[in-house]
């Protein structure tokens, strides 16, 4: 059996993923699949840190358009994430691995507060940890927060599983011409403004030296196909 590429892992779950065909909310059948793929990649002896977006209940540029400012809405995002958050909690365990949600927005009575030590202290428990609440600031992302959550606990690679199975020259949703990329650096994903992820998270990325792997979650396994340097992905790094 093929080893694991790297020891420890922030995986980056899109919100938008999590909706399927509705657009909007969780579709429980697909929870239920990224579960699965979250604890084989578990019992593979990999140590995992998760970070989920919100973009299929709230993001804040979109409801700040509507009555409320921009870090109110933001802050909304960042509880859309704690809600996609105590869902992955629940059924990672119910599939067999042990899971505990961190947030950066302080919420105690519903799950303890982010700290990098409580982080690693689970992390050595053996346990998946939910990074929640973004970065706990507006005007961050949850690309940003997976970044910096990857740095700050030791990381070897950002995990990005969306709904494309890569990098494009352009958006491949709206560009039916564009390109796939297997490999670029963070300098040529900025430079060609590539909105695959936001801006500062690539160059935190850059500063950090961490590799970004860009896949589609939609493929059955595919966090354990990319763990072993298998899958169809795209590698942003030097
Ligand atoms: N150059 C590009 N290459 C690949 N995807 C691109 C590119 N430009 C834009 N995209 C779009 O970026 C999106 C990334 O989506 P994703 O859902 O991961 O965003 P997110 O903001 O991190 O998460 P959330 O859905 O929670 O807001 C894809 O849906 C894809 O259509
Ligand atoms: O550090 C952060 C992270 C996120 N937000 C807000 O949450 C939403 C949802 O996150 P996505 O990365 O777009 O899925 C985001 O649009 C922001 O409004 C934040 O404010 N700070």
């Amino acid at each position: 059996m093929t080893e694991a590429v790297y020891g420890r892992v922030i995986v980056k779950l899109s919100g938008e993923a999590l909706a399927g065909s509705a657009g909007f909310g969780v579709d429980q059948s697909i929870v239920e699949a990224i579960a699965a793929d979250i604890v084989a990649a578990h019992r593979m002896g990999v140590e995992l840190g998760i970070v989920v977006g919100g973009g299929n209940i709230f993001r804040g540029v979109e409801v700040s358009g509507r009555g409320v400012s921009r870090p109110t809405g933001d802050t909304m995002g960042m509880l859309a994430t704690v809600m996609n958050s105590l869902v992955l909690e629940a059924a990672i365990t119910r599939n067999g691995a042990p899971a505990s949600t961190l947030s950066a927005v302080p919420l105690p009575t519903v799950c303890d507060h982010f700290s990098r030590q409580r982080a690693l202290d689970l992390i050595a428990g053996g346990r998946v940890v939910i990074l929640a609440g973004g970065t706990g600031n507006p005007y961050f992302t949850t690309d940003t927060t997976a970044v910096l959550r990857a740095a700050e606990l030791d990381c070897q690679a950002v995990l990005k599983a969306t709904n494309v199975d890569g990098v494009y020259s352009a958006d491949p949703k709206q560009d039916k011409s564009a390109v796939r990329y297997d490999r670029l650096s963070p300098r040529e994903a900025m430079e060609r403004n590539l909105k695959v992820m936001d801006t500062t998270a690539f160059a935190l990325a850059r500063e950090n030296a961490m590799p970004i792997i860009v896949f589609s979650i939609r493929e059955p396994g595919a966090i354990e196909a990319v763990l072993r340097g298998k899958g169809r992905a795209t590698i942003v790094a030097e």
